[in-house]
């Protein structure tokens, strides 16, 4: 499978994400606004995706920041960490990856106080590189963690994307798919379409038929029967931002699989990386919810199949209280409510 995101010759090269399953087609992002705009509209998605993508985009864009001061340079690197952080408000990722950025730069200031900013471009373009790396390798080990959550013979049904797609590389929730079939236990997915912008449908699908595991295709309102009829022995989703309390922002129909799991006594579970969870953050009562364009739920792939004039209300992600969630899997460890404590342990003793 092509990359999720790569650099190349002083480019970031993303697969266009928009354009699966029909055509697999990379974008080469030679400017920084390329890169800014790719995030907005979902060329590249998924939490972890957005987080390194956005860490390329800087270090891309640093290339071309103007040097004839320190000052400027910095004030430069300053706007072009503003405009990324300003691309989606939700996804935790992609703020933890920007103040990544900065401490980079914080720590190459030295050289361009000096007017050595040749090697604090080089110093970004390397710390974006690590992040992507890195990214892959924590995946791994959420997978390591997770799998152990997985019996033999489960059938999970899954949402939105939240795999290699998602990130830089093998997936949080599908990561621990991965890991579960490469422990030798036989797993079968439910992928849910995952309206209005079908990454369940056009990626978790496509994805999981490239390593053949598996998988069929529901719509987002048959899960419910679904678990009725006995066919789902848990739910396993992704996040983009997890409060202290474990309260969890994910694609729109999360909350609404999570109630549907604890009426059927079904495990709920959260795949992330540590950079997810905003520490911050006593609950999801303040996680920013972002509200995508009206076109979204209007049409599909440029077919419209609403009236003209309707309202629309396109909320992108909703927030499912930690009381419904049996386990957050991170690289770090497996965390259990009550998860103000269980989630600090994380951070303090992995395992
Ligand atoms: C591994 S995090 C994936 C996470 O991000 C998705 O949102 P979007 O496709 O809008 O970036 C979705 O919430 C996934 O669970």
């Amino acid at each position: 499978m092509i990359p999720t995101l790569s650099w190349r010759n002083n480019s970031v090269v993303l697969l266009d994400q928009q354009a699966l399953p029909v055509e697999e087609r990379v974008l080469v992002c030679t400017r920084y606004q390329e890169v800014l705009t790719a995030i907005k509209d979902l060329t590249v998605r998924g939490a972890p995706a957005i987080g390194v993508a956005a860490a390329m985009g800087i270090a891309l864009g640093s290339l071309s920041l103007p040097a004839d001061s320190p000052e400027g340079f910095r004030k430069g690197f300053d706007a072009l960490c503003d405009q990324f952080a300003a691309a989606r408000p939700t996804a935790k990722n992609l703020f933890w990856a920007i103040e990544r950025m900065k401490g980079c730069f914080a720590g190459a200031m030295a050289d361009a106080m000096t007017g050595e900013t040749e090697k604090v471009r080089q110093a970004l373009v390397d710390e974006a590189l690590r992040m992507a790396e890195e990214d892959v390798a924590i995946n791994r080990r959420i997978g390591r963690n997770g799998q152990i959550l997985i019996p033999d013979g489960a059938r999970i049904l899954t949402h939105c994307n939240a795999g290699a797609l998602a990130t830089a590389g093998y997936g949080t929730a599908l990561g621990v798919i991965r890991a579960a079939r490469d422990a030798g236990k036989t797993i079968q997915v439910f992928a849910d379409e995952t309206r209005p912008v079908l990454q369940g449908a056009r990626l978790t699908a496509w994805e999981l038929q490239q390593e053949n595991i598996p998988v069929t295709l529901i719509t987002d309102n048959m899960a419910g029967f679904l678990m009725k009829q006995g066919l789902v022995d848990c739910v396993l989703v992704g996040a983009d931002r997890i409060a202290a309390n474990g309260d969890t922002a994910n694609k729109i129909g999360t909350y609404s699989l999570a109630v549907l799991a604890d009426a059927h006594s079904i495990p709920f579970y959260v795949a992330a990386p540590l950079s997810t969870i905003d520490r911050q953050l006593s609950s999801g009562a303040d996680i920013p919810i972002e509200e995508r364009p009206d076109e979204e739920v209007l049409a599909i792939r440029g077919v419209r199949i609403a009236p003209v004039g309707v309202g629309v209300y396109n909320p992108a992600f909703d927030v499912t209280p930690g009381g419904y969630i049996e386990a957050i899997i991170s690289e770090a460890g497996v965390a259990r409510f009550p998860y103000e404590s269980s989630l600090e342990k994380l951070f303090l003793e992995p395992s």
